[in-house]
């Protein structure tokens, strides 16, 4: 497969603040990339890099093999064969539906006949065949977003850029959309970087995910190995693991990529990731709330627990318990708990996750 996306060692800066420190990657045709990772770790600075509204420090951007941005020259963004769809669409309020997806075309000087064959296969794609005459404002936000999405992609971009494209719709409007843009994207075969804090969104899009964190990348894979396999804390946690118990410790002896590490009393296994740690025996553990299963007497791979508090969240309990060391930590349980009830928590070796750095 070609590569249409490359990034070389990419810095950026704003004033002396680091917000890109050499972020490097490949994108190939027809791939599917979501951009994933907290506030502010620069997933918009790297689009807008990409599309070409900001210049790069060091480092470069080929698109197709041309190279479209270095520390001395930022090709404009419509000379790079890409498009972009913002979070507010980005819709002409003046023009009508059919007006504002031709656009880029006339613009391009496409043909008539060839504008309006793209045109129509593309609005039938789309849903949009009874919208054409509305203007933006007569449409709701779904119907925004998929014109956006049309007036993009009919000008057949290399890259098509989505910056957070669904976080103005509401939730249940959000699920259908990504399942339907991941449908097309896949069905047209279109190159696609997206970026979006939302790792649901992620996952239902992507044939591969980049994790970034303060600048850089921390993880590059599909998303099944990202889920399964968080190559750190933050990682971690951004998909799920929100437990995390600081004051455990590894056992000396650790060999390969499993590792004992003691919580209160007990020792249990779990997967080990030992990162850039201090080389002493500090970690930190995370794992999935929906990953543990309690137990009133001790069972396989499992440590001591206290209840603090139940509450219901429809169809499960959530528990709140504290570690004999005084982390608090969070399973899900079919009913409530006593307060105070002393037990245990099990979770398997594949889904206990422990980091060399306690930092994060
Ligand atoms: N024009 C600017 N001048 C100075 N600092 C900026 C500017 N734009 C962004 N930043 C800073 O750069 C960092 C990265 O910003 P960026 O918008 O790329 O993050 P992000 O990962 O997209 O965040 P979010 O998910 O909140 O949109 C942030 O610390 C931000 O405050």
């Amino acid at each position: 497969m070609q590569t249409i996306l490359e990034l070389q060692n990419v810095v950026k800066n704003y004033g002396r603040t680091p917000v890109l420190g050499g972020v490097s990657m490949e994108v190939k045709e027809g791939e599917i990339i979501s951009v994933l990772g907290p506030s502010g770790c620069g997933k918009s600075t790297l689009l807008r890099i990409i599309a070409g509204i900001l210049p790069l420090d060091q480092g470069l951007v080929r698109i197709r093999g041309r190279e479209v941005s270095d520390k001395r020259r930022t090709l404009p963004p419509e000379k790079r064969g890409i498009n972009m769809v913002f979070q507010d669409f980005a819709l002409w309020p003046h023009m009508k539906v059919e007006d504002n997806i031709t656009y880029g075309l006339k613009v391009g000087k496409v043909d008539p006949a060839e504008c309006r064959k793209r045109v129509e296969e593309i609005a039938g794609l789309l849903h949009l065949d009874g919208l054409m005459s509305r203007y933006p404002a007569e449409l709701s936000g779904g119907q925004q977003q998929r014109v956006a999405i049309a007036r993009a992609l009919v000008t057949k971009p290399s890259i098509l850029l989505l910056d957070e494209p669904l976080c103005n719709l509401d939730v249940q409007l959000r699920i259908e959309m990504r399942t339907e843009m991941s449908y097309l994207f896949h069905k047209l075969k279109t190159t696609v970087f997206h970026v979006t804090h939302d790792p649901s969104e992620a996952f239902a899009m992507a044939d591969r995910i980049i994790i970034m964190n303060r600048g850089r990348i921390d993880q590059a894979d599909k998303p099944r190995t990202c889920y399964l396999r968080p190559g750190t804390a933050l990682v971690a946690g951004l998909l799920g693991a929100g437990n995390r118990l600081k004051r455990a410790v590894l056992e000396s002896g650790t060999v390969g990529d499993t590792c004992c590490v003691r919580i209160g009393q007990d020792i249990v296994e779990g997967m080990y990731f030992p990162g850039e740690g201090r080389g002493d025996l500090s970690c930190q553990v995370r794992f999935r709330p929906e990953d543990c299963r309690w137990s009133s007497v001790r069972g396989e791979n499992c440590f001591a627990v206290t209840v603090m508090m139940s509450t219901f969240e429809g169809g499960f309990y959530r528990i709140k318990t504290r570690t004999m060391d005084g982390d608090e930590l969070c399973f899900l349980h079919s009913g409530p708990i006593e307060e105070q009830e002393s037990g245990y928590i099990e979770v398997e070796r594949e889904k206990l996750y422990v980091y060399g750095s306690a930092d994060c």
